[in-house]
């Protein structure tokens, strides 16, 4: 078996990948196929830290529309990704994959704190590493926490799984007539305002030179062949 292409990756799941058709909550199925997905690229080498959103459950900017103070919403979205975090946990230790949620919120007779050392330890010793509740802080969302958590524990890609095939000129949803991009640069995202993942996150990646691969979340086989060198959705990387 070839070794990987990688060593160490961050892998950022939405919450909203984990409804899977539903249009809200987790679907054990899809869970357990991403959890699958997971013990696969362990199995294989690779170092693999997740960080889970929690828009399946509940969004602050969603709640704050509602009449909500937007930090009091931020947080119950800060504590619907640990209830997602502890989901994947539990699935993964379920297939006998050691896993830690390691929660940016202090709640811990739930999950660990995050520390970043010890986060890093799990890590080198071939465990799941969860990165739950964001940043801790209101006003982020959880790509920029994906980036951050990349940042510190030096992954060497930061993979943003989601529901299209990479970074288009505009939203492809919206757009089906949109241009696919294979490469861009963290500078052309934010200068043509591409929204598939928040100017806080590609700010980070850029400023810290984190590779960033968007890909599809439903693609077959995605992560093993990406694994193996395969060129997967969209890169962004360093440039004008
Ligand atoms: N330029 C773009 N390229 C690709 N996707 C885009 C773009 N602009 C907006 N999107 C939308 O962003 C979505 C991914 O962002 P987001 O909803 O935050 O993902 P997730 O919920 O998976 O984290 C895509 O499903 C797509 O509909
Ligand atoms: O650092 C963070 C990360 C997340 N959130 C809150 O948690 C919610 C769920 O995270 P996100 O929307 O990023 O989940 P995803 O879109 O990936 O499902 C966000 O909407 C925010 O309200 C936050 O306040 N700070």
């Amino acid at each position: 078996m070839t070794a990987p292409a990688y060593r160490r990756i961050l892998l950022k799941l939405s919450g909203e990948a984990l409804m899977g058709t539903g249009s809200h909550g987790i679907d054990p199925d899809v869970l357990e196929r991403l959890a699958g997905d997971v013990r696969d690229l362990i199995a294989s080498g690779v170092q693999v830290a997740l960080v889970i959103g929690g828009g399946n459950i509940f969004r602050g900017a969603g709640l704050a529309e509602r009449g909500m103070d937007r930090v009091t919403g931020d947080q119950i979205g800060m504590l619907a990704t640990v209830m997602n975090a502890l989901a994947m946990q539990d699935v993964l230790e379920r297939m006998s994959v050691p896993a830690r949620v390691m929660s940016a919120i202090k709640i811990n007779q739930v999950c660990e704190d995050y520390i970043r050392r010890r986060a890093v330890r799990h890590l080198e010793k071939g465990r799941a590493v969860i990165f739950a509740a964001g940043t801790g802080n209101p006003f982020f969302t959880t790509d920029s926490a994906a980036s951050l958590r990349a940042i510190e524990i030096g992954a060497e890609l930061l993979i943003k799984a989601t529901k299209v095939d990479g970074i288009y000129s505009a939203d492809p949803v919206k757009e089906p007539s949109a241009t696919f991009y294979p490469r861009l640069s963290y500078d052309q995202a934010l200068r043509e305002g591409l929204q598939v993942m928040d100017a806080t996150a590609i700010v980070l990646c850029r400023d810290h030179a984190m590779p960033l691969r968007v890909m599809n979340i439903n693609e077959p086989d995605a992560l093993p062949r990406l694994m193996r060198g395969e060129d997967i959705g969209s890169l962004v990387v360093s440039g004008n």
